[in-house]
């Protein structure tokens, strides 16, 4: 008989709805490590967070379910190498994360991020200064400080790497505010009428000498690791902006700072980083260019349930025999 080990324990109201899905298997909500040590032996399944210690007590285990998007910490060695399904919770995150992207876009193009510095100084200053402010106020006839102080959307491209279900979904909703859009991923999943044409990853220079945003929204696995460090900054323009919300390894964060300083990118947007928490005395917190965020982009009312659906059906899969929601591949991290 199937059996489904969890650890650390779920509360009684997921638990009930776990029991429901999974009405033909045994199910262990382990409280405690040593119930966990003993359940692990004869378990076929597990939610949660496997460790190695019991991983090598598994006799029969055939699929692990990680209860977070990303695996780079939640792999190890045994489990490469261990013949069970690995599944992951991406997927869940698209419309949320996307807009928090969009939140960030907004704020560069509207210069909010200055804004809000100055309204805590009580400190009225346009960006384009008080000269270019007169002549606002004197009729706006022709293009002045002001106006090239701020960016106009619909003439934006932003650039997308990583085009899966977050990033699908920022590029839905950059297109809706009339941006260009452009994405490079190894696997190709167009988007009618939004990004008809995915680029492959070695056309990744050109996304970034065409972008005006780039926002990394790619997994961090053995090819994404610093993808983006001195090179690639360089090929930026010197007016874009980068916003990762992928995972902080994914940008060398010294490369990033230094080229921030030199004026090599106009500014930068940063859900997560190398080290979590940012150290407090980090260049980047004092930068008025950028934005910085505690790995919150997820952050949703919403997403528990979606996390609840996301297993439950990748337990009646998984009892079924059917392929499951959100398969990952160990090599590769995703
Ligand atoms: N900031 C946050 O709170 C959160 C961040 N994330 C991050 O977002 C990532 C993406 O999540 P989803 O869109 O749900 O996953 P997904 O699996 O739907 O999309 C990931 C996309 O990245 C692509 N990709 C893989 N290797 C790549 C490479 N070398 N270059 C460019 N693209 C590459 C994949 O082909 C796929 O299309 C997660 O792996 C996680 O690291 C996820 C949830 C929350
Ligand atoms: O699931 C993940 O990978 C996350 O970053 C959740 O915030």
């Amino acid at each position: 008989m199937k059996k489904l080990v969890i650890f650390p324990p779920v509360d009684d109201l997921r638990l009930q709805r776990i029991q429901d899905a999974a009405q033909d298997m045994v199910v262990v909500n382990a409280a405690d490590q040593a119930t966990a040590d003993e359940a692990i032996v004869e378990a076929t399944a597990f939610f949660g967070k496997l460790t190695p210690q019991l991983l090598a007590r598994a006799k029969q285990l055939d699929w692990v379910q990680s209860p977070t998007a990303s695996l780079e910490h939640y792999l190890f060695p045994e489990l490469v190498a261990h013949p069970c399904q690995l599944t992951n919770m991406r997927g869940l995150f698209y419309d949320v994360i996307a807009d928090h992207v969009l939140g960030y876009v907004l704020m560069f193009a509207r210069n909010s991020h200055i804004y809000l510095r100055q309204q805590m100084q009580s400190r009225w200053a346009p960006v384009g200064g008080e000269e270019a402010r007169a002549d606002f106020v004197n009729g706006p006839g022709q293009v002045n400080a002001i106006d090239r102080g701020a960016l106009h959307l619909a003439d934006c491209t932003l650039g997308i790497v990583g085009v899966g279900s977050i990033g699908g979904e920022i590029a839905c909703r950059a297109r809706a505010f009339g941006m260009h859009v452009l994405g490079v991923d190894p696997v190709r999943r167009e988007i009618p009428d939004v990004l008809p044409e995915i680029w492959p990853i070695r056309q990744l220079p050109d996304l970034l000498a065409s972008s005006d945003f780039v926002v990394i929204a790619a997994p961090h696995t053995p090819e994404t690791e610093k993808l983006f460090s001195t090179e690639q900054l360089q090929q930026m323009r010197d007016s874009a902006y980068l916003i990762n919300i992928g995972r902080g390894a994914i940008v060398d964060l010294g490369a990033l700072t230094t080229a921030l300083e030199a004026g090599q990118i106009a500014g930068a947007a940063l859900d997560v980083f190398e080290v979590e928490p940012l150290p407090a005395d980090h260049p980047l917190w004092g930068m008025e260019n950028v934005l910085i965020t505690p790995h919150v982009a997820a952050a949703s009312p919403r997403i528990a349930e979606r996390h609840t659906e996301t297993l439950l059906e990748n337990i009646r899969r998984y009892i079924n025999g059917e392929e499951f929601l959100t398969p990952a591949d160990k090599e590769k991290w995703f």
